[in-house]
């Protein structure tokens, strides 16, 4: 079956399950505002109700008030439209995706936390002639082929190597984590055994093929001005993406942390190690997490998580903090239109799969819609 086909049938399929899904919820707000139970009771009648009930009536009405908000924006019916009606866009479960939806409108920005992979999410894939553009890593592929061609060739040989390795349909995660340890472990050891200087790192990144996706600077900017954390939680060189923030945003937004990779710098500031344990594509996850992490007071209590990832060892990040709410997992597709395999298996594990999409602008309505519901 082609894409195109493929994809209408799950259109077709996903909009049957959401019209269902509309009609439900327009009549359990219709019914749930339509008769507040305090007035179609006898008083006598009323009396019979245990407290519980008394509050889980005033419970319901005041959910029933913001629904009715949300009834009357119509605000989730119209972005589940859009995002059914959008053919760069697939979603398996709209009933599930609008039940999260509302849930995290309902918890509003201050029960809301953002985590976001970095490489091919929050950054380019490709420019608009199709190039494929560098990771924080490759920033060492690139800048150190131009300075020592030899050392550059085997940062570039290691990506030739393992990258097909990484994303290959083929082998089970558990058959990549040691190439994956092996890669990532080798290229930070030339890195370290080099001594590369913080300031010529910067410098690497200023004359990088890193791109910011269309829109990121005011997502990040956005979430700062509306206290949502944002934890920046990459498999790829941490201080990589520090000096690009510095250079693209002037300063690392308060609201904004870091889970990746770190360089070590000794007293001269040349790299001398990197920080432990190591993280790789398929270790993205709170077993990852020190203790400690400083941030954890900010998070603590935003029980609603927006995931944003590119790769499939993006969607199980998470902070490990205690919580009950939902992730809305947000997935970037960057691979072939004609790997229906792939777009099945996105589909399979994300919520909303945006094919091909070189801006924040999906994320960007979310994070607007939950701020509104806020106000
Ligand atoms: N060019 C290189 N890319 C590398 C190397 N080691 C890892 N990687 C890539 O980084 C991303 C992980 O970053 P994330 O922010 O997306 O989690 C991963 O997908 C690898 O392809 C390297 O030595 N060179
Ligand atoms: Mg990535």
């Amino acid at each position: 079956m082609s894409r195109v086909a493929r994809l209408g049938r799950c259109l077709f399929k996903s909009g049957k399950r959401f019209e269902s899904r509309q009609s439900t919820l327009r009549m359990q707000a219709e019914t749930l505002t339509d008769t507040p139970l305090s007035t179609s009771l006898e008083t006598s009648q009323f009396a019979m109700f245990k407290a519980t009930e008394i509050v889980a009536a005033a419970a319901a009405t005041a959910e029933a008030e913001c629904l009715e908000q949300l009834k009357k924006a119509d605000v989730i019916p119209q972005l589940m439209t859009g995002i059914l009606e959008n053919e760069r866009i697939l979603c398996a479960d709209p009933t599930t995706v609008a039940a999260k939806f509302r849930k995290m409108m309902l918890g509003g920005a201050g029960k809301t936390v953002v985590i976001s992979d970095f490489d091919f999410t929050l950054s380019r894939y490709a420019n608009e002639k199709g190039e494929r553009l560098s990771t924080t890593h490759g920033v060492f592929d690139d800048n150190v082929m131009r300075l020592n061609p030899e050392l550059g060739q085997k940062f570039v040989d290691l990506k030739n190597k393992y990258y097909p390795i990484e994303f290959c349909p083929k082998m089970t995660m558990e058959e990549k984590i040691p190439h994956m340890e092996k890669w990532w472990g080798t290229s930070h050891s030339l890195i370290v055994n080099e001594r590369f200087s913080k300031s010529t790192i910067e410098d690497f990144v200023r004359q990088s093929r890193i791109v910011f996706k269309d829109g990121a600077e005011d997502f990040i900017q956005s979430l700062d001005g509306h206290n949502i954390p944002l934890v920046i939680f990459s498999a790829g060189i941490g201080n990589i993406i520090e000096y690009f923030l510095e250079q693209k945003l002037g300063a690392i937004p308060r609201n904004t942390h870091f889970i990746s990779n770190m360089i070590l710098f000794d007293e001269e500031e040349k790299a001398c190690g990197f920080s432990e344990p190591l993280i790789h594509t398929f270790c993205k996850n709170s077993s990852v997490i020190q203790k400690e992490t400083s941030f954890f007071h900010e998070i603590a209590g935003r029980v609603n998580v927006i995931l944003l990832g590119d790769s499939m060892g993006d969607i199980h990040m998470d902070v490990g903090v205690e919580r009950d709410g939902p992730t809305l997992k947000i997935g970037y597709y960057n691979g072939s239109l004609d790997d229906t395999a792939s777009l099945q298996h996105y589909e399979e594990v994300y919520d909303i799969v945006l094919i091909h999409d070189p801006t924040l602008d999906f994320a960007q309505k979310i994070v607007d819609i939950i701020n509104s519901a806020s106000h």
